[in-house]
């Protein structure tokens, strides 16, 4: 696929439990082939939510999701979408290898291809050394690499990431930032990235998109500018501050083309 062609899509997309209560409504967003977008807004806004009606997990009310077509879609052993949740969801009676093997199944593949594609993504996520372990002798961060290794091994052209890091500790959470950020430049993957911190965002994504409002809407959609990227700038700090504003429901303050500043 042609990078920067759009690969998903939402037209005035909405969604209702109980075709009353909106949670969001009159979404348009557009995902280009390569692009890293976090999605920001305030607990309970409807940011899981969006993601499962991206991945298609649920029909939307009002509107349309479109997803590309693609011809890795097409090969053996490949899924349109892979979700990495909060926690990794592991099953504690398979080894990390297995569990990562797990996403393989169902999709035709013989058990040495399975064994060796999930040996290729634990390699991805720096955990070689701990395919035979079982979850439970694994660190929280280890957990969740495991849960990125099981949704990269079945090679999605959409990687969506729920709070990935959300329960991680300050230090191991870093480092899992950085780790993403490496994956990404070695795979090109699409990411979807929902978050509710503000730093996470202006760090991984290429644009952040604000959700907030009741029902929530797109409040903002904004580039976030060159890598490498260094938050205590005054350029990134106005941009953490005016998606504060944002997350809020405030009117955007608005802002000049920050990532142009000198400063960055
Ligand atoms: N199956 C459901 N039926 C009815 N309401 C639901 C259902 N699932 C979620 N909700 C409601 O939808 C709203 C959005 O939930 P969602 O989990 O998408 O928010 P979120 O922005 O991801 O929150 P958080 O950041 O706290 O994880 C919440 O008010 C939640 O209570």
């Amino acid at each position: 696929m042609n990078p920067m062609t759009s690969l998903v899509r939402l037209e005035n997309t909405g969604l209702s439990h109980d075709g009353k209560h909106f949670i969001f409504r009159h979404v348009d967003l557009t995902i280009r082939t390569g692009e890293f977008v976090a999605v920001l807004g305030p607990s309970g806004v409807g940011k899981s939510t969006l993601l499962r009606v991206v991945m298609g997990l649920i029909p939307p009310t009002e509107g349309q999701v479109t997803l590309a077509p693609s011809p890795s879609a097409q090969q053996v052993g490949s899924r349109r979408t892979a979700l990495v949740f909060q926690d990794a969801r592991l099953m504690p009676w398979r080894s990390v290898r297995r569990n990562v093997e797990l996403g393989l199944e169902g999709l035709g593949l013989s058990r040495n291809d399975r064994h060796a594609r999930a040996e290729e993504s634990l390699r991805l996520v720096g955990l070689s050394a701990e395919a035979s372990r079982w979850p439970r002798q694994l660190s929280g961060g280890q957990r969740q690499r495991v849960g990125v290794a099981r949704a990269l091994t079945v090679n999605p052209d959409l990687l969506l990431m729920d709070e990935p890091f959300g329960a991680l500790d300050a230090i191991t959470r870093a480092g899992l930032q950085a780790e993403l950020l490496t994956i990404r430049e070695k795979t090109r993957k699409t990411v979807l990235f929902v978050t509710h911190d503000i730093d996470e965002a202006i760090l991984l994504a290429d644009r952040i998109v604000v959700l907030a409002g009741k029902p929530a809407s797109v409040r903002g959609d904004l580039p976030v500018g060159p890598r490498p990227r260094d938050p205590s700038s005054t350029a990134m700090r106005a941009l953490a501050d005016r998606l504060r504003a944002l997350i809020a429901g405030e009117p955007d303050p608005g802002g000049a083309a920050y990532w142009q500043s000198a400063e960055i």
